[in-house]
């Protein structure tokens, strides 16, 4: 029988860094492709790394957290490596690299261990340069990274324009908040009361969710089994509290897996069908509804072709594809995997959803559009396309936010960001418009 790997965790980074940065897989995807106990093998493709054999649960999540570390600070650990490095080392030497450095300069672990890690990560002839290069790492990283401007070194510079044009200096604290991880937010059915746990408890937000500190396991605490509660960022909670479903209405909620908004239009006692494409997701979103005991009617369909039956609702959320830039404190992946064109495409594809969701709404009857993006184009660019549509307006009010009302723009949206209630733990960046239909 072979031999065990050694240092499986850090081979698990490689392997999550190297689907991400060099084949630009989703870290999620890569994560789940993983060996981990009890779980065969996926046949790899030739020259992709290996972590070795089945990953226990614990190696498994800190391989996550230190290939998650790199990807948040990925420009600055360059940065610090850049003047030790001759040449290009091949993208694992790079990688393996990295992974040193995230050790020494941001994860606290002891000099040897990380120095001697990275070495055991690449193949013979580099272990010489991986050792030279981390011992001076670890002996001048730290005054070296200290004089960085992190800020845009973390950041894509297209990204980086991006949000300077839309949000102005507050594009430094945005990419400040990208830099914690995220905390744990839950919402709750109603009548549920929030779970004990976590290492502080939970605190009850103003707007209604529960926060847990970072690293908080959800299916460890009280109430998940029974389905008391549902794994919901603060701000993604808040365009089905907008849509304000009632009991009786017919609701459509469009793009609807993995189902945290489905719950909450459910919880009302709104009559919801759920529209998912991916018939995968849609699996997922009813395995969520069967846990939290929520009834809704599931469609899987594309929902700009989906003709309800010549059904209209009362009231409708759409929840559309986007790039994601706004959870980026939650999937570090994103900066480096999206593109500049990603943006127009994902634009064009939510207008179609808006002009469907238009067509399938009664009159006098309700629709929001949420995207969980902070570029301009998936956000306020679409309040023109809408009033094109014969949808209006229909203003959030500061009181409908409690504790948000810097996120109320002048025209009646909300634009929520990574860095508003910073002193709290932040929230996921969403534009979320609320319409009313002539
Ligand atoms: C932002 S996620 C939705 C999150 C969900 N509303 C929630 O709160 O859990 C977008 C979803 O839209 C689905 N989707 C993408 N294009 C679609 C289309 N044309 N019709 C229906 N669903 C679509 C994706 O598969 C994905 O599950």
């Amino acid at each position: 029988m072979a031999n065990p790997p050694q240092n499986p965790a850090r081979r698990a980074a490689a392997a999550l860094l190297e689907a991400v940065l060099v084949r630009h897989r989703p870290l999620e995807e890569a994560l789940d492709a993983l060996p981990t106990d009890g779980k065969p093998h996926r046949v790899r493709g030739k020259g992709e790394a290996r972590p070795g054999a089945a990953l226990s649960p614990r190696d498994k999540a800190a391989g996550h957290r230190i290939a998650a570390a790199v990807l948040r600070r990925a420009g600055s650990l360059d940065a610090v490596l850049e003047p030790f490095l001759r040449r290009e080392p091949p993208p694992p030497v790079r990688n393996a690299l990295r992974i040193g450095a995230a050790e020494l300069l941001l994860l606290g672990t002891p000099p040897h261990a990380a120095v001697g890690s990275a070495v055991d990560l690449v193949p013979k002839p580099f272990a010489g340069l991986v050792n030279a290069v981390l011992r001076r790492v670890a002996e001048a990283g730290p005054a070296a990274l200290e004089g960085l401007d992190a800020e845009r070194l973390d950041t894509p510079g297209w990204l980086w324009s991006a949000w300077h044009a839309a949000y102005g200096p507050a594009v430094r604290a945005i990419v400040a908040a990208h830099r914690q991880e995220a905390p744990l937010d839950l919402s709750l059915k109603p009548g549920a009361a929030a779970p004990e746990g976590g290492p502080e408890g939970g605190e009850m937000l103003p707007t209604g969710t529960v926060r847990y500190p970072a690293g908080t396991r959800v299916t460890e605490l009280a109430g998940f089994a029974e389905g008391d509660f549902w794994v919901q960022d603060a701000a993604a909670a808040l365009p089905a509290r907008l849509l304000g479903a009632r009991a009786g209405e017919r609701v459509a909620d469009l793009c609807a897996a993995p189902g945290g908004k489905t719950a909450q239009l459910a919880a009302t006692g709104a009559q919801v069908t759920a529209v998912e494409r991916d018939p995968k997701r849609a699996a997922r979103l009813e395995e969520n509804l069967a846990r939290l005991r929520l009834p809704a009617e599931l469609v899987v369909a594309d929902a700009t072709q989906w003709d309800a039956g010549g059904a209209v609702f009362d009231a409708i959320l759409l929840d559309a594809p986007c790039t994601a830039t706004g959870t980026i404190r939650r999937h570090p992946d994103v900066p480096w995997l999206k593109r500049p064109k990603d943006v127009p495409s994902a634009a064009e594809l939510q207008r179609a959803l808006l002009a469907a969701a238009a067509r399938r709404l009664a009159p006098g009857g309700r629709l929001v559009l949420a995207t969980c993006s902070l570029q301009a184009e998936e956000g306020e660019a679409h309040l023109a396309a809408a009033a094109a549509l014969g949808l209006a307006l229909d203003p959030v009010r500061p009181e409908e936010v409690p504790g948000l009302a810097e996120a109320v723009t002048p025209a009646g949206a909300l634009r929520t960001r990574p860095d508003l209630w910073a002193e709290r733990g932040g929230m996921d960046g969403f534009f979320v418009a609320r319409f009313r239909k002539a």
